[in-house]
């Protein structure tokens, strides 16, 4: 949806597959690309090829794939855990694989994506997943020991600040404002503060200081959430969203 909104889905050369007809009809009057059952079609009429299943399902959507590949055929996987030699255990050590991890405000252009490109893949094949997915949002090369902890923070990042977003709306609720009010100011101040930081290039810290007058309503705030744990809350959601990930890696 983000590369169709972003033009970069020629629909002649795109196809998509699913084993069930509804989210295929469903891919096509969204995308306008061709939606069909068997994955080897897939593979068979494309060059860069996604592979979006589970990570609890991926074994099986390889072995569907596998005997469809050639060295033609760039395949991504943004499957959480599962690892570059995993995939080139199941596809063949020659295929050109990229790992990427992205989160799903991709649908909007706002993604966060971390990428690591395998042993038999070219410059140019990590210069292209560079480009898909910086298309949809931000998109940054790391290791690949690192993409895990890159699932932890911003692949399932976030449902944790959808988390925050909906606990500040129940919040102002709680004071007395209507809901929607209260859900849009939240969700405001979040995509207010994100871009604060991402624009001004200032640190979180420096931010937090200029909105905190001595002896003022923030200070109050901030001193509710730290008595809770606040930042060891978040910093353990990272840590154990990433834990699960190198566990979905070893299990499947
Ligand atoms: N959700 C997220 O925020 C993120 C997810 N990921 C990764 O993306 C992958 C997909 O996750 P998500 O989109 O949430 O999962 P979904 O279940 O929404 O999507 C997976 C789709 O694959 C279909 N499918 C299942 N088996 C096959 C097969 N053998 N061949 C073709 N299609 C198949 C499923 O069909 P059906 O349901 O009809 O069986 C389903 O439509 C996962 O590996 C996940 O780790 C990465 C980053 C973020
Ligand atoms: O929850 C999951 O497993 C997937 C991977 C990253 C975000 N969602």
């Amino acid at each position: 949806k983000g590369w169709a909104a972003a033009g970069l889905l020629d629909a002649n050369r795109s196809a998509a597959s699913d084993p069930y007809p509804a989210p295929r009809e469903k891919f096509t009057a969204t995308t306008n690309v061709r939606a069909v059952e068997s994955n080897a079609e897939v593979v068979a009429k494309t060059d860069v090829i996604i592979l979006a299943v589970k990570p609890q399902t991926m074994s099986a959507a390889l072995a569907e794939v596998r005997s469809s590949l050639t060295d033609k055929k760039l395949v991504v996987s943004i499957a959480a855990g599962i690892t570059l030699k995993q995939l080139a255990e199941n596809l063949g050590t020659n295929t050109r694989l990229v790992r990427v991890m992205p989160n799903t405000p991709c649908l909007l252009g706002a993604s966060a994506a971390g990428f690591a490109v395998g042993p038999a893949a070219t410059k140019a094949d990590g210069d292209l997943v560079a480009r898909l997915f910086n298309a949809v949002g931000k998109a940054y090369a790391v290791p690949e020991s690192q993409l895990d902890a890159v699932t932890g923070l911003s692949g399932s990042g976030p449902a944790f600040v959808y988390v925050l977003i909906e606990a500040l709306a129940d919040g102002g609720v709680r004071v007395g404002l209507p809901r929607d009010i209260a859900l849009s100011l939240a969700a405001q101040t979040v995509f207010g503060s994100a871009k604060m930081v991402l624009e001004t290039g200032t640190h979180p810290a420096a931010l937090k200081d200029a909105v905190a007058s001595p002896g003022g309503t923030t200070i109050a705030g901030l001193h509710a959430l730290e008595r809770a744990g606040f930042r060891a809350a978040a910093m353990d959601a990272v840590e154990a969203a990433a834990k699960r990930a190198t566990e979905l890696g070893s299990k499947n």
